[in-house]
């Protein structure tokens, strides 16, 4: 079978959460580095593999996807037998997979879209000689906040954010926790007792870990 490749930059959030997802699967792949610096997610090849022109990329075989997430959930369903068990099932009835689909979005449509606009702020513009937009910050700021606070209550009922075990929707926040944990914001996440505890938790999977060594 033809190996898995993975198409995109070690830099990516994105990129980031397909390739956490592999590790926790234990999965054999290849990585083709995308250089966005000289705009090749933007040209062919890629352009072909995301019209969108945004890594990542994936391929399995005859079979070509982009979406983070969408890969993530393929590489769990297609691999549920293999490492880290990332779906929460209950038959006959998935009521916790529900649970967990509800975390997932919430991750997707609210604390990325927060978290996103807070790391390109003081991260990435910093990082590409940019100046932050000190206005576009606080009004982030302000909603991050009341998003970690949803965060802190349902983390105070449920030891992970989706149910009672580690899942995708855990493993779909750690591209942007981990640029804001390198952040001032750090104390937002650290000053609410079981956000701070689940960070903790979820920052310090071996996976991770070897996503973090491949920035390096
Ligand atoms: N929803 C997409 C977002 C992909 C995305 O925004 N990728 C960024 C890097 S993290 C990118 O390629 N940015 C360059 C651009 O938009 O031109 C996913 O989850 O895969």
């Amino acid at each position: 079978m033809a190996p898995l490749k993975v198409h995109g930059s070690p830099m990516s959030t994105a990129t980031q959460r397909v390739l956490v997802c592999l590790y926790e699967k234990d999965l054999d792949f290849e990585f083709v580095p995308v250089n966005m610096g000289t705009g090749d997610h933007k040209k062919e090849p890629f352009i072909s593999r995301n019209p969108f022109g945004q890594v990542p990329a994936f391929e399995d075989g005859d079979l070509t996807l982009f979406e983070s997430r969408a890969i993530t959930q393929y590489i769990a369903h297609t691999n549920a037998d293999k490492g880290t068990q990332l779906l929460i099932m209950e038959d006959p009835i998935p009521k916790k997979m529900a649970i967990m689909s509800v975390w997932m979005e919430v991750e997707a449509h609210q604390f990325d879209r927060s978290t996103s606009k807070l790391a390109w702020e003081v991260v990435f513009k910093p990082m590409f000689g940019m100046t932050t937009d000190t206005a576009a910050v606080s009004e982030e700021e302000a909603k991050l906040n009341k998003i970690l606070d949803v965060y802190e209550a349902r983390l105070a009922q449920s030891k992970y954010i989706g149910g009672d075990s580690f899942s995708l929707a855990d493993m779909h926040h750690l591209p942007n926790l981990g640029y804001l944990m390198e952040t001032p914001y750090k104390s937002y996440f650290e000053s609410r007792p079981h956000v701070s505890a689940w960070c903790k938790d979820i920052l310090a999977r071996p996976a991770w870990a070897k996503v973090k060594a491949m920035k390096a």
